[in-house]
């Protein structure tokens, strides 16, 4: 039983690495004011440890320590920087297994979803150590036959970072990579439920050089006032948030006040769409991979499922018998497909939209109600009889429900799946080539999964249009983001 750091520990290779300090400018700290908060299993609700409840004070700290270190990390060559972040990325992936518990037993996901987690997450260290030394500036025919123009591609400065609790790992790899491989200084808030797996990350970026005060993580349950720390802090040039388009919009408001630049990861509202020429075994393998990855909880998960009107029995067949199969339980559990939801509140929101699916004349045909595990374990579930004017429709659900709308025309499923505010991700599964062709060019995403139900790489521009958010992460676009330009006239 998951009933305190100890038992986590014994799970542990290097107990080291579970970490219940913050780490601010080199050191690892209490709060000023001693003040923790609980870390909770949410398998089974159990306290794993406390960890301290940081506020504006040290998150200022953490700021002026991360300029401080940048005055030395930024003129390193890029050489020198990509060392270190390779030696990072090795010590990830040495460590893989205990990154993986520790994410697990804060996050609930099963351990085999988590150890994919850390590979995944590790990836973008590896992919920006290398990006670093492909920072490349350009001169320009000048204007005028005495001026010269260069352009300069600079460090944006100090970075503050906001990360939710789905990606404990990943979500902050995907802008500290970039961020320190640009030059930058490093602040990482994580989530409140999963501040665990940052703190292991921290014990490591330690140990593979990383210099002290470029890289910091203030642990807080008080994440409106950090957020309003990095907002209003004049040395934090840059924001960068992954989580809800609400607080999302939020941040934006606050940073405005200093036009700070932001990069945003927002909410999404996936569609899933299978045409009746699809492969229908390995469009079901899709859909179930992009709709129960982590328990329904990404915002690239299939959101809506849009099945054309000729084969939608036999897919809602094969789709209910491969629910079916999916073993509920805690994510230390060997065997496990998938954990619990990350809380209460977490359920309560499934329990919504398939009472508003009920009550506007849908039906539930797989799943449906709370596990017999208890807690805040969910049954996979499958609804028919959707339509657009459902809950189930114009938000996201984060958790393991699976709506099947029909269709009949081409036409219909652009239009239904555009029908949103978001724009994140989206997936549909076809073999004419026609037919792909002018449907991943109609769709108003940015991301488009053809015939493939994961999209998740580092080597890609990962990030959505409309109010799914601003830039991107990942890929060699992903580093543009923690750089400024600087241009250079020269008069000779
Ligand atoms: N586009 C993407 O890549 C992703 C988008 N999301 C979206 O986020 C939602 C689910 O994740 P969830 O964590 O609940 O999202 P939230 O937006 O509620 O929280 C995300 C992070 O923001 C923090 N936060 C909340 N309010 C504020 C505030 N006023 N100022 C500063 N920080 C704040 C949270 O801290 P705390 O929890 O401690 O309050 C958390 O660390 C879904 O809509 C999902 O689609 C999630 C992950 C990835
Ligand atoms: O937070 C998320 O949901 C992630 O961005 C999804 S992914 O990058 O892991 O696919």
């Amino acid at each position: 039983m998951l009933d305190s750091v100890t038992d986590l520990r014994s799970l542990l290779k290097d107990p080291s690495l579970l970490e219940t300090r913050a780490y601010v400018a080199g050191e690892w700290i209490a709060a000023d004011n001693g003040s923790t908060f609980e870390v909770r299993n949410p398998a089974r609700g159990d306290v794993i440890c406390t960890v301290p409840d940081l506020g504006r004070a040290e998150t200022a700290r953490a700021i002026a320590a991360a300029e401080v270190a940048m005055k030395d990390w930024s003129v390193r060559t890029a050489k020198e920087r990509a060392n270190i972040l390779r030696a990072w990325f090795n010590l990830m992936m040495a460590n893989q297994e205990d990154l993986a518990a520790i994410l697990t037993a804060e996050m609930g996901k099963p351990l085999a979803e988590a150890k994919g987690e850390i590979a995944y997450g590790a990836s973008f260290i590896e992919w920006f150590a290398e990006e670093a030394k492909r920072i490349y500036g350009e001169t320009i025919p000048g204007h005028m036959p005495d001026k010269r123009i260069t352009v300069l591609k600079q460090p944006i400065g100090v970075v503050g970072s906001i990360t939710p609790w789905n990606f404990p790992n990943a979500m902050i790899t995907r802008k500290c990579g970039p961020a320190l491989a640009a030059g930058c200084g490093f602040v990482a808030r994580p989530a409140a439920e999963t501040p665990l797996s940052a703190l292991a990350m921290a014990v490591l970026a330690e140990r593979a050089g990383l210099p002290k005060g470029i890289f910091s993580v203030v642990t807080s349950m008080k994440s409106s006032d950090i957020g309003k720390e990095f907002c209003e802090n004049p040395t934090v040039r840059k924001l960068t948030f992954t989580g809800s388009t609400e607080v999302g919009r939020i941040l934006l408001r606050q940073a405005a006040d200093q036009v700070m630049k932001c990069s945003m990861e927002l909410g999404g509202n996936a569609p899933f769409i299978v045409f009746d020429d699809a492969d229908l075994d390995a469009a079901v393998a899709g859909a179930m991979a992009s709709k129960f990855r982590n328990n329904g909880q990404t915002c690239v998960c299939a959101n809506r499922i849009y099945v054309q009107a000729g084969v939608y029995d036999a897919f809602a067949e094969k789709l209910g018998a491969a629910v079916a199969k999916l073993k509920v339980g805690d994510g230390l559990t060997q065997g496990t497909d998938t954990g619990p939801l990350i809380t209460e509140k977490a359920v309560a929101k499934v329990e919504d939209h398939i009472a508003d699916v009920l009550a506007k004349g849908g039906h539930v045909v797989t799943g449906g109600k709370r596990h017999s595990l208890g807690g805040s374990f969910f049954e996979p579930t499958i609804v028919t009889g959707v339509t657009q004017d459902m809950k189930v429709s114009t938000e996201e659900t984060f958790g393991p429900l699976a709506p099947l709308f029909k269709f009949d025309t081409e036409e219909e499923a652009i239009g239904y799946a555009n029908d949103t505010i978001f724009g994140l991700a989206s997936y549909f599964y076809a073999r004419d080539i026609g037919r792909i062709t002018r449907v991943q060019e109609q769709l108003e995403y940015g991301i488009v999964g053809v015939n493939t139900g994961i999209i998740s790489t580092e080597v890609a521009p990962f990030g959505g249009v409309k109010q799914s958010g601003l830039g991107r992460e990942g890929s060699h676009h992903g580093i543009e983001d923690y750089l400024e330009l600087k241009y250079i006239c020269l008069s000779i």
